[in-house]
Order: structure tokens, then C-alpha cells, then sequence
């Protein structure tokens, strides 16, 4: 059986795309080879096939749906597709081959929240991902192995600082440190212990830590079982154009929220 056309090709027909997320260089080639009549877009964390149509995406996203969700917002934010194409999305779940096909129409509400939270986000979306990577170590190894909670609010700093108060003296008053920085993330780690929550600017400078949020929380929804971080963290993404990052103390999940809505939740300790 001539593997992949075969076998691909009822799935594939009327697509616009074919979205291979993190092939082998062979399973590459030999869909580039398969000649299918439909674009092949290549989307992962690095471009190691050296693919003309390449999707980068963010983080390794160990939830299928937030893979999906993120690969077609992105497939669509580059220009590979518009509004509307079919694209088949094919991914070795278990291995290197391919094992795992969804064919999904992209629409706004297939793919925007996720998309949107790394790319239109104020912050820079470096600055995003490194916030976002501090969390989910901070959640893997919690502090001194106790679990520990943190909020982030990433962006627009002035308008959050203007809604919010100092719980105490602010150690980041006269510095000029930035996410990405080890030493920064060591800081972080540390000070996450104490209350409140931490503001970063768009360009990822750290404006203060211990920042109690007054938000008009008034119609914001949050998951059952969570408290006044997770409240105060979701509705200032909307009073502001800040996106929070919420590290839970009580179910060790790392939540991301924009606009007043969780777009995010992730399992640290399956990173
Ligand atoms: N408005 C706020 N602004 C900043 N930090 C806050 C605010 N409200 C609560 N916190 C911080 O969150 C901590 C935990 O509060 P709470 O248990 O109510 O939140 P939660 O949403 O249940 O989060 P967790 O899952 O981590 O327990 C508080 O000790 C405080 O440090
Ligand atoms: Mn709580």
C-alpha cells in the first residue's frame, strides 16, 4: 500500500491544509512526496525539517485540544489559511508516526482565545512565555516542596498599578529586572511566597511585587473551588489590558485568564 496517500487520502480530500505537528524529517518528506493536492503546513516549537510553511507555537502544550486550538489560530494568524479552510491535522500522539488525525473547520471559535492570549496579548509574547514557564516551575517543584500559589499580572502595568495597593515595601522599586533573566526567575520563585501578586510591564520589567488587586470583580466567572486570587487575577484582565498567570496553591494548576475569561489551564507536573 503506498502508506500515506492511501491511507490519508479520504481524510484529506476537500481539505485546504494538512497541519503535521512536530514530524520526523522522514514523515516530512514523505508527505511532501505524497504530492497531496493540499498545502502542508508544518507547525511545532522549532522548524527541525526546515519546512516553508511553519506554525511556531509557544509552549509544548500537552493537551490535544490546546495543540489544535493553538496550530490552526496560528496557521490563520500567519497567513497559511483564512477563516473557513478545512485542515487536517496530524500528530503522533504515543510516538514518532502519525496516530492521531482531527479535521477541523478554522473558525473564531475553534481558535481565537489561545491564539490570541500568546500573540495580542499588550505584553510581548516572549514575555508571556517566560512568565508562563515560571509558573509551571514554580507549580512543579513548589517551595521546598511545599505547594505554593503566585499571581502575575503581565502588561499594562500603569493601569494596574492604578487599580491595585502595596501589601508592603516593593523590593523591585529602583531595580531594573526583567522575566527571562535567571536571576529574576530565582527572585521570583522566592518572593511568591509572600502575598499578593506581582506586576510586570510590556516589556517584561518587573514594576512591583506584593500588589493587593482591587478589580471590579462584578460578573467574572471562575472556576468552583477557587478564591480571591484567582477572582481578583481574572477580573483585572478585564478592568485592564493586562493578561494574568495564576499559579494555584490549593489544585497546583497553572491558569491563564485575558479579557475577564480563563484561556488556559495547564497541569505543571505534565511538563
Ligand atoms: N485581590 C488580591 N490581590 C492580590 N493577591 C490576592 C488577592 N486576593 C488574594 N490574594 C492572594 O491569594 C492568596 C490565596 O487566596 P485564596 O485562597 O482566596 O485564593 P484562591 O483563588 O483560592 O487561590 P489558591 O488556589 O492558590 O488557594 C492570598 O493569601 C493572597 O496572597
Ligand atoms: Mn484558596
Amino acid at each position: 500500500m503506498d502508506t500515506v496517500s492511501e491511507l490519508l487520502s479520504d481524510i484529506v480530500e476537500n481539505a485546504d491544509a494538512v497541519a503535521l505537528f512536530s514530524p520526523t524529517g522522514s514523515l516530512y518528506e514523505r508527505f511532501v512526496e505524497a504530492d497531496l493536492d493540499v498545502d502542508v503546513i508544518v507547525v511545532g516549537t522549532e522548524n527541525a525539517v526546515g519546512a516553508d510553511a511553519f506554525v511556531d507555537i509557544p509552549l509544548d502544550f500537552t493537551d490535544i485540544d490546546d495543540l489544535v486550538e493553538f496550530g490552526v489560530g496560528a496557521a490563520v494568524g500567519d497567513g497559511y489559511i483564512e477563516e473557513g479552510d478545512v485542515v487536517v491535522c496530524a500528530m503522533g500522539v504515543f510516538g514518532e508516526e502519525i496516530d492521531t488525525v482531527s479535521r477541523v473547520r478554522a473558525e473564531e471559535s475553534v481558535h481565537s482565545d489561545l491564539y490570541d492570549l500568546f500573540v495580542n496579548s499588550r505584553a510581548e509574547p516572549t514575555v508571556i512565555r517566560s512568565v508562563l514557564e515560571v509558573a509551571i516551575d514554580l507549580g512543579k517543584k513548589g517551595q521546598k516542596g511545599k505547594p505554593v500559589g503566585a499571581l502575575f499580572v503581565v502588561g499594562d502595568a500603569g493601569n494596574v498599578m492604578n487599580k491595585s495597593r502595596p501589601l508592603s515595601y516593593n523590593p523591585f522599586e529602583k531595580s531594573h529586572v526583567h522575566v527571562g533573566d535567571p536571576i529574576v526567575n530565582v527572585m521570583l520563585k522566592e518572593f511568591s511566597r509572600l502575598d499578593g501578586a506581582f506586576v510586570i510591564s510590556d516589556s517584561g520589567k518587573i514594576v512591583s511585587a506584593y500588589r493587593y488587586l482591587e478589580p471590579d470583580a462584578k460578573g467574572i466567572d471562575i472556576p468552583k473551588g477557587l478564591g480571591a486570587r484567582h477572582m481578583a487575577g481574572g477580573a483585572i484582565t478585564r478592568d485592564t489590558n493586562a493578561t494574568s498567570i495564576v499559579l494555584s496553591e490549593s489544585d497546583g494548576l497553572v491558569r491563564a485568564f485575558k479579557g475577564g475569561k480563563l484561556v488556559l489551564e495547564i497541569d505543571p507536573e505534565e511538563y
